[in-house]
């Protein structure tokens, strides 16, 4: 089985060269403030300009308008929209239908009632990212490296392409994608040495697990 894997807050460009190599799919550049990957629009557009042809730039977003989607997308080349905060389902159809990129919404999941979000944005989103709820009062609302219950996803059939995200690792991304049938799978803090610093032996770790699974 082919899986597609995005390995999300680069911030260098031997990052996203190691990653680009190992395999992935995706890259994610992160635009947040508070988070340890965050990148400036310029940074992330330097970073863009060298990601080889077939793997998708991806910029993550959290709760952005439209000042700064308009300057994220003149700025840097990018093929897909990534919604990480509490943008409404048709705030997530504004942005797809503003932009023309495909858009990813991030749903995040703690307990069964959190799984009605995925129809609810299955419907608006072209893909989504079914990740571990941030805990309450967290800093950041995605990259924490906590896993959910992976039964509550346990192959589910959902309207649009979905990815795998929370906690992932080398060590547990097998046993992700055999509870999940997850296909796409995304990740950020699993491939750190700390926070917001990748380690392209840490990538190639997950990227070769992720083929052996
Ligand atoms: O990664 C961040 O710093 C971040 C900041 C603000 C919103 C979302 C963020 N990350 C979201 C991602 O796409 C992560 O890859 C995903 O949550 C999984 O993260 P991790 O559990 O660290 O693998």
């Amino acid at each position: 089985m082919d899986i597609r894997v995005k390995i999300c807050g680069l911030k260098e460009p031997e990052h996203v060269a190691a990653a680009a190599e190992a395999g992935a799919a995706y890259v994610g550049f992160v635009f947040f403030e508070k988070s340890p990957r965050n990148v400036s629009l310029e940074r992330a557009r330097d970073l863009a300009l060298d990601v080889p042809v077939g793997v998708a730039k991806v910029a993550l977003t959290v709760n952005a308008d439209d000042a700064f989607l308009d300057e994220l997308v003149d700025t840097v080349p990018l093929d897909m929209l990534q919604l990480h905060g509490k943008e409404s389902p048709e705030r997530v159809a504004e942005v797809r239908a503003r932009y023309g990129l495909p858009v990813m919404k991030a749903i995040g999941i703690a307990e069964e009632a959190d799984v009605a979000q995925i129809d609810l944005y299955g419907a608006v989103a072209d893909q989504l990212l079914v990740d571990a709820k941030a805990p309450k009062g967290a800093a950041l609302p995605g990259g924490n490296g906590l896993s959910f219950d992976w039964r509550l996803v346990n192959r589910k059939y959902w309207p649009a392409p979905w990815m795998l995200a929370g906690g992932l690792t080398p060590d547990n991304v097998a046993e992700a994608i055999r509870m999940t049938g997850a296909r796409q799978l995304d990740l950020s803090s699993g491939v750190e040495s700390a926070p917001g610093v990748k380690d392209p032996k840490l990538i190639r770790a997950f990227m070769d697990a992720v083929k052996a699974a």
